[in-house]
């Protein structure tokens, strides 16, 4: 039988609903995102899903979906991993602004590039800046050199692959039944790989927030294909 992986973007984001861009800044889920998490949950009951373990970042509007997913469930009781390696893109010096206002701005093609594309990155913050990780209590514990000041879609991949091949993996091949909720780019720099998604194509990966993916593997570990549920 097939392996599968539950893959979850957390719910709408009080930024996201402001349409601001987030990247590493660390906001609450809106009323519709904790109702996203809720749904998200009743989908994986009625298709009865059990979990041994579960992966998230270090962004609340990722943990708290996952909080909300394990208590639906009754699956409060499995380990659940927290890593920065599973957070959002850093949108650099673009965090906290307004997506549509950027766009007047810089242009539309520039930020969608920005957005989409597999290797633009965005302005970078300063590194006395509050958006820098560096400068933030969770990340004391991280070697500064390797923080992000701003990172493509590439620079997000070159850190969640590493987490994925040396740590998830791993918990895949002992068979466990694996849940991950992260964020639209860690989710697509993911996907990007598993898929062998073109550099050129990737700017059509978009993931909603809130919606379970299911992602099958064959028993040798082969990523297969993946689906909403
Ligand atoms: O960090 C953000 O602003 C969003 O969560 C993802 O942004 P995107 O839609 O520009 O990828």
């Amino acid at each position: 039988m097939n392996k599968k992986v539950v893959l979850i973007r957390h719910g709408e984001s009080l930024w996201n609903k402001l349409n601001k861009f987030t990247g590493w800044t660390d906001i609450e889920l809106s009323e519709k995102g904790i109702l996203e998490a809720v749904n998200a949950a009743y989908k994986l009951s009625n298709q009865n899903f059990i979990f041994d373990i579960a992966y998230t970042s270090y962004l609340k509007r990722a943990i708290h979906t996952l909080w909300i997913i394990l208590k639906k469930i009754n699956h409060s009781w499995i380990p659940v991993n927290k890593t920065w390696k599973l957070n959002e893109r850093h949108y650099g010096a673009l965090q906290g602004l307004n997506k549509d206002t950027t766009a007047l701005q810089y242009g539309e093609k520039e930020v969608y590039l920005w957005r989409r594309s597999f290797i633009a990155i965005p302005p970078k913050v300063q590194l006395s800046s509050k958006f820098f990780p560096g400068n933030d209590v969770k990340y004391l514990h991280v070697n500064p050199n390797i923080l992000p000041t701003s990172e493509s879609l590439q620079c997000t991949q070159n850190r969640v692959i590493p987490y994925w091949k040396k740590i998830i993996t791993k918990t895949l091949k002992q068979n466990k039944r694996i849940l991950i909720v992260a964020h639209g780019n860690s989710l697509r720099a993911l996907i990007k790989y598993l898929n062998k998604i073109d550099d050129e194509k990737v700017v059509n990966l978009d993931i909603p927030t809130g919606h379970p993916i299911i992602y099958e593997f064959d028993e040798n570990f082969k990523p297969l294909q993946y689906y909403f549920l």
